[in-house]
């Protein structure tokens, strides 16, 4: 297989929006206008060997130092469950430097992506809505304190309970309004559209680049109301909550103890951060170090780290054998991962969150939330956190 990577100006004369090159049958990996827009099918392949099979593809880089080939896709929650990822046959990469390129895989077999830009805008159209919890809300409320019960009896520190709740829609989703929207309003989220798993997700599980590696571990919520006098009351209440910092260490401990063996040097924010998003604000710790040289791929990481206990739990397989006793329902991709790796190994991975997964007609979406549960959750405040949480795909999913 052979790839070519152009100045993306050779080839289209006005600015390009990834979400445009995406729209509903494409692949959209983004966040602050920085990352992939693919069309169309080259591969697909065993997210454990994708870095292999890039490094295979000869690449003509006449666009000079970039990524050139990526493979994207998404690994369910379930730690080292197989996952295939796509390599698009045509990506337009943004970087943050302000470089935008095309790569095109040049093989005879590739399917047709399609032109690189819309025909026609995507129509907004206005449609009728149910939403219905697939998952009885007693069930839930019955699950949170089952975990804070484990939690009370030392049998855990921390486990991650979720709820899925199913949007249904009298005509098909437009994947290309939704993308729109989440740029909207979600900006610097993760983005992400792949086979009608779409999002907008806060929380970088890992990024590689050249052999820095960061992670951004998010664990501990309140909500956002409108009024930024009472955000900043809430995220000061947030910030000195016993209860959230507990469920915030868990997190961070294990991905500082998990990345640290791949590593010459990690550096830690010694005190969390707030990261406010549209419906929520969160404690977030980052972190940034430097790979051990021959340095793992981002895929290794990917697989070292997921999932973490802002999505599991701590102990992981504890945490994870609760989950599936007590939850009801099979999570899926929900609290795995998505993202994109290249030849070289970097890449870019957040936490699947905030996200919807579509019917094959895509007049259903699948939505799942989630909070940490430990000693002290309360289960109807948890409740309102999923509640708060649906918010991000429910805003942009949903216009009557
Ligand atoms: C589990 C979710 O979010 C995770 C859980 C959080 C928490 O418990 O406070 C915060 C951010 C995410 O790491 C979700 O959005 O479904």
């Amino acid at each position: 297989m052979r790839a070519v990577s152009r100045p993306l100006a050779e080839v289209v004369d006005r600015p390009v929006d990834l979400n445009d090159v995406a729209r509903g049958d494409g692949y959209l990996f983004v966040r602050d206008g920085v990352g992939f827009a693919g069309r169309g099918v080259a591969a697909r392949v065993p997210a454990d060997e994708a870095v292999e099979f890039l490094a295979a593809v000869e690449h003509d880089d006449r666009a000079g130092g970039v990524n050139g080939p990526i493979a994207l896709g998404a690994l369910p929650f379930r730690p080292g469950a197989d996952a295939e990822l796509i390599v698009p046959a045509v990506v337009v990469g943004k970087d943050a430097d302000g470089r935008q390129w095309i790569t095109e895989i040049d093989d005879d077999d590739v399917r047709d992506a399609g032109p690189l830009l819309p025909e026609v805008e995507p129509e907004p159209t206005s449609a009728s809505w149910t939403i219905e919890p697939l998952v009885d809300t007693d069930r839930y409320l019955a699950a949170v304190a089952a975990a804070r019960d484990a939690v009370r009896a030392g049998t855990l520190q921390k486990a991650v309970i979720a709820r899925p709740i199913e949007v249904r829609a009298d005509r098909p989703i437009d994947v290309h309004t939704v993308l729109r929207r989440l740029k909207a309003t979600f900006g610097s989220s993760h983005r992400f559209s792949i086979d009608g798993f779409i999002g907008a997700s806060p929380e970088l599980l890992v990024a590689v680049d050249g052999g820095v590696v960061s992670s951004f571990p998010l664990a501990g919520t309140t909500r956002t109301t409108g009024d930024d006098e009472l955000d900043a009351k809430l995220a000061a209440e947030l910030h000195a909550s016993e209860k959230n910092r507990i469920e915030h260490a868990a997190a961070i401990e294990m991905v500082r103890d998990t990345l640290l063996p791949f590593c010459s040097y990690l550096d830690w924010a010694p005190e969390p951060e707030i990261v406010k998003v549209a419906n929520v604000q969160h404690l977030g710790s980052r972190a940034e170090g430097m790979l051990s040289k021959p340095h793992a791929t981002v895929i290794e990481l990917v697989r070292a780290l997921q999932p973490t206990p802002a999505v599991g739990g701590h102990p992981r397989e504890a945490a994870i054998e609760l989950i599936e006793q007590v939850e009801g329902f099979e999570r899926g991709v929900y609290g795995g991962t998505v993202g994109w790796c290249d030849a070289n190994g970097d890449g870019r991975w957040a936490v699947s969150l905030r996200c919807a997964e579509l019917s094959d007609d895509r007049r259903s979406a699948r939505l799942v939330a989630g909070g940490g549960i430990v000693a002290d959750s309360d289960p109807l405040s948890e409740l309102a956190e999923t509640q708060a949480k649906f918010q991000a795909m429910l805003s942009a999913l949903i216009r009557p």
